[in-house]
């Protein structure tokens, strides 16, 4: 994307065998969203206010009102450019900074949005877009973050004065954690137990305010401050995770989110037919938009691996001439190329899962509910395999790049402390996985039943067949037929659930055998999101996608992608009798085959990304490759280098060595 000055990767590009604008469309999801995005991210990177290069040197102090100040900056310019929702999202995106904005965008408007009445949403929604109002999600206490029915804060219902009473009664009931609450929210979604003529009726949303808005104190009753400095200097800790307790607060009682649930004035409870898991659907919301921010981390840390491997060079050297680059170490390749060929799966499957929650937002709003629980499963279960599997990656694309990729300047060491709490917030990925496994093992007992799963589960329709099937693979090439491979992955996970189920079978108290058996079930749900991932991919292959050559990198891809789960998991698909030996060494061979078809394009597909130096935020990563100069010119800047001589010399270096000179005398 970059222009101007020598291009150190010139001849990797001229390798290539596709049409690289054209996949860039791809990537971006259509040609409108690729223009929003190319526009934004220019400006993002041509504005001095959103420099972001100074992040890990400052105080937390500093740190903080930095991202104030860009945060108010950035609300400015969406105003003054009238910015559309889709624009300002991605000037979000491209700012590349945790703040209070994400939690009052994306889990506050949307938490009214879902569990408010209409009246509520009239209310409140017009002053959280002006940002009148800034929220956050108080739902996670210092005892309790995954048990949300074990949350200990309360909302007691006062049929007096027709207000609920909102109380913190122990320690461990704090709120703890939620971003934006420590200095910034004014109001809050805060999750609370409703109590109402001393009747226990779980956990609901209300809308409290926290702080005035004439001087931003915090209102009487409330006790609120930051939880303090997180993993890694800069990363999270530009947000303000806060801790938060009501001593007797009282709110309207109107200000209870009351979609799922009513209080009338008279104290009497009154269900709606909206399901009760409904209030579990901002995180439903923002599961799925962090399947499509794992595409952006995972493909931001692979386009900088991929990158430096081809500027590196170790060993090899051939009479003089250059020495290998490290990209053509077939060891390089088989850690790297299927990164890359997983932040694509990632793009596609995020994709997919958008039009899925679209399509439940819909159906919840014509009082369809039957596809809840495959939206909960769907996002639950990607959330936890594309998290974990980011994270991983991250910190794989690091090691990919050697010493230099330790250093700040490579980007990925922020970029790892930034991104890996996603495995915990919204949900812990090994807690999510069990979520899927209680739909998958409530799916396969049905299976008798003459219910047809749907969905996600449609493949287990065809159970009597991929229970006994044999896989056809016989020679190298018939790895590269979409309905081998997808059988395989189909036959590994449903017999991975099917045995589950058989031995939870075994149990008296099915609660016993779950808690016995998660280990196992956790797998099985990890087979089953791996199907999905692998089958949104062949979809994806089944359009128009026009350019030349792309949609062929895409099948080369997919490939990769999905005989690279095979080798990793070959033990899975061995054990459950899904292919043979011989065969796992087939898709083995295929495998690397396909890594040499990947390698003249690998840099053409990373930048395909279209990520400005700015985004990217890394030496090692560079559009023209100039990395050494670069890295060399930029270690002087650090401050350390200010003075030749370091501060604490005279202090604490000439003593030790007056005292060495002194020993060495006697
Ligand atoms: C102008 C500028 C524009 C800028 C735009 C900005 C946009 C910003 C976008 C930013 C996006 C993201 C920012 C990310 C920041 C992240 C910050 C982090 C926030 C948080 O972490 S919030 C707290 C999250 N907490 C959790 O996730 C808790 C995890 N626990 C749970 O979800 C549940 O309690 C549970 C799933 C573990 C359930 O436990 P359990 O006690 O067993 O369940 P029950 O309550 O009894 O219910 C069981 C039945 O309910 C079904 N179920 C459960 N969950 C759901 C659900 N979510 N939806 C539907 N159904 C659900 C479950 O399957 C059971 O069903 P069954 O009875 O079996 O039929
Ligand atoms: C950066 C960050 C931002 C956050 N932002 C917010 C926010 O804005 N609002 C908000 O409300 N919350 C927020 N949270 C809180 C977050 O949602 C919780 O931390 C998360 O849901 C995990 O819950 P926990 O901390 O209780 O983990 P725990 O449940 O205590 O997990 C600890 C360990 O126990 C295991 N475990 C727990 N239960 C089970 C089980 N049933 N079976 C097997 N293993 C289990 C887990 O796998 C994990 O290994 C944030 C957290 C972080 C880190």
């Amino acid at each position: 994307m970059e222009g101007g000055g020598v291009d150190h990767l010139a001849e990797e590009r001229q390798k290539s065998r596709f049409d690289v604008d054209e996949m860039k469309i791809v990537w971006a999801g259509s040609r409108h969203a690729f223009e929003v995005s190319d526009r934004v991210a220019r400006l993002v990177a041509s504005d001095p206010a959103f420099r972001k290069d100074n992040r890990n040197l400052l105080s937390r102090k500093e740190l903080f009102k930095n991202t104030l100040r860009k945060a108010a900056y950035a609300w400015k310019r969406i105003m003054e450019l009238r910015l559309t929702e889709e624009e300002a999202a991605k000037l979000r995106f491209f700012i590349d900074e945790p703040a209070y904005t994400d939690l009052h965008w994306g889990m506050f408007v949307p938490a009214i949005k879902g569990q408010g009445t209409e009246e509520q949403q009239q209310k409140w929604l017009p002053l959280a877009y002006k940002m009148q109002i800034i929220g956050c999600y108080a739902q996670t206490e210092l005892g309790h973050g995954s048990n949300v029915q074990g949350l200990e804060t309360t909302a007691t219902f006062d049929p007096q004065t027709d207000e609920f009473i909102i109380n913190s009664p122990t320690l461990t009931s704090s709120k703890w954690w939620p971003g934006g609450l420590g200095k910034v929210s004014t109001h809050a979604v805060a999750y609370a137990r409703l109590i109402v003529n001393g009747q226990d009726h779980g956990v609901h949303g209300f809308i409290v305010q926290l702080r005035s808005l004439d001087d931003h104190m915090p209102l009487p009753g409330i006790t609120v401050g930051d939880i303090g400095m997180k993993f890694g200097s800069g990363a999270y800790n530009t947000m303000d995770n806060g801790v938060l307790r009501f001593d007797h607060v009282r709110i309207p009682r109107n200000q209870m989110l009351m979609r799922v649930l009513q209080v009338t004035r008279e104290g009497k409870v009154v269900q709606s037919d909206v399901p009760r898991q409904l209030i579990y659907g901002t995180m439903v919301y923002v599961r799925q938009t962090i399947v499509s921010d794992a595409s952006s981390a995972l493909s931001r840390a692979v386009c900088i691996a991929t990158r430096y491997s081809a500027v590196r060079r170790q060993f090899g050297s051939q009479k003089g001439g250059p020495e290998t680059q490290v990209i053509d170490y077939k060891t390089q390749q088989s850690r790297l190329f299927p990164l890359l060929a997983s932040a694509y799966a990632f793009r596609f499957v995020g994709e997919w899962l958008k039009w899925l929650y679209t399509d439940v937002t819909q159906r919840l709003q014509a009082n369809d509910f039957s596809t809840l629980p495959e939206a909960h499963a769907c996002t639950a279960g990607l959330k936890s395999l594309t998290t974990s599997a980011t994270a991983d990656a991250i910190e794989e694309c690091r090691k990919l790049c050697g010493g230099h990729g330790y250093l700040t300047s490579s980007g990925l060491p922020e970029l790892f402390a930034v991104y890996i709490p996603a495995c915990t917030y919204e949900g812990d990925n090994t807690v999510l996985l069990l979520q899927v496994a209680r739909f998958l093992m409530k799916t396969v007992s049905q299976l008798g039943s003459g219910k047809q799963p749907v969905g996600s589960t449609a493949y287990m329709s065809r159970a009597e067949h991929l229970m006994q099937c044999r896989c056809s693979a016989q020679r190298v090439e018939d790895w590269l037929k979409p309905d081998v491979v997808l059988e395989a992955f189909e036959a590994r996970a449903l017999r991975m659930s099917v045995a589950c189920a058989q031995n939870l079978s075994k149990f008296s108290n099915p609660e016993e055998g779950f808690a016995e058996l998660s280990a196992d079930l956790a797998e099985a749900a990890i087979a089953h999101c791996q199907l999905i991932v692998v089958s949104k991919f062949v979809e994806k292959l089944q359009q128009d996608i026009p350019g030349q050559g792309v949609k062929q990198q895409l099948q080369t891809l997919c490939f990769v992608y999905s005989l690279h789960l095979l080798h990793k998991h070959q033990g899975d698909f061995l054990s459950t009798g899904c292919i043979t030996p011989k065969q796992a060494s087939l898709a083995n061979e295929q495998l690397r085959s396909l890594y040499s078809q990947v390698r003249p394009n690998a840099i053409a597909l990373v930048d395909a990304f279209n990520y400005t130096d700015h985004y990217l935020g890394s030496v090692l990563g560079r559009y023209d490759g100039n990395v050494y100069p670069t890295l060399y010119e930029d270690a002087w800047k650090d401050p350390l280098n200010d003075s030749v001589v370091p501060d604490g010399y005279h202090e604490y270096l000439r003593p030790v060595l007056k005292q060495q000179l002194r020993n060495a005398r006697l």
